[in-house]
């Protein structure tokens, strides 16, 4: 890692999705390598997560750390973890825990002190509540990171890709690009579409992952806004 950068300057993004399943993990992970692949170190994390398995883990939390070149406290890379794979707001109103967007914003703050970039991956689509008053919008304009948009590739995905950037735009959020992931193997006109979201969306496209590569294969095939 080179140290002598200031953390507040290394490279971060907030990532995206046009909904919840489309492959924010999925492309987070070859994000991560892609940075390692350029000599970074790099970390995940998953401000908020919902869904564990009986041993109380999360898979996108343990896919990122997976994917992640540096190793950190739990608490850091993933400070809000509920067991039921349902809405956050809905799961921490069940547990009894307020999300607070603070301890979240300190917990992005020390872990980008431990490597050179770092990325953070949202919940569900863009405007998931979080809370009775904020929602992931608020999580993205508090962390202040620019943002990567991961459109998964499937029927309805124009409309997803427009309204989501509508809404990053509208909060003032920085965009870098938009990522095609094609969660959906079969989709009919996967080129017409790419070419209709690519001409609407005004960001540049990062890169095409393929259906089915590893998430290091797909590394190879983006381009990083650095
Ligand atoms: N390019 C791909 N090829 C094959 N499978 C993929 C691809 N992208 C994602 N998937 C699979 O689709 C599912 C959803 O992807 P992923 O978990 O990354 O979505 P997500 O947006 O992070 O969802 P969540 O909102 O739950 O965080 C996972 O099983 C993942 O392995
Ligand atoms: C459990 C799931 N994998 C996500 N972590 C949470 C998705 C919440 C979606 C809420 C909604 O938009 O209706
Ligand atoms: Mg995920």
């Amino acid at each position: 890692m080179n140290a002598t950068i200031d953390p507040a300057r290394r490279p971060a993004w907030f990532i995206v999705g046009t909904d919840t399943g489309v492959g924010k993990t999925f492309v987070s992970c070859a994000l991560l390598h892609a940075l390692r692949q350029r000599g970074l170190s790099a970390i995940g994390m998953k401000p908020v997560a919902s869904g564990t398995d009986d041993a109380g883990n999360n898979e996108d939390v343990d896919a990122l750390a997976a994917a992640s070149s540096v190793e950190a406290p739990r608490a850091l890379r993933n400070p809000y973890c509920f067991a039921p794979a349902i809405a956050p707001h809905i799961a921490a109103a069940e547990a009894g825990v307020d999300i607070e967007l603070e301890r979240i914003v300190a917990a992005f703050n020390e872990l980008r002190t431990l490597a050179d970039a770092t990325l953070v991956e949202g919940v569900g689509g863009f405007l998931v509540p979080l809370g009775d008053e904020i929602d992931g919008a608020n999580l993205a304009v508090a962390l202040d990171l620019r943002v990567i948009l991961v459109v998964g590739m499937r029927l309805g995905c124009i409309n997803h890709a427009l309204l989501t950037h509508e809404v990053l735009s509208a909060r003032g959020l920085r965009i870098s690009g938009w990522v095609a992931n094609r969660i959906d193997a079969e989709m009919p006109r996967f080129t017409e579409n790419l070419q209709t979201i690519a001409r609407l969306l005004p960001t540049p496209l990062l890169g095409i992952v393929e259906h089915g590569v590893t998430p290091q294969a797909a590394a190879a095939a983006l381009t990083l806004p650095l």
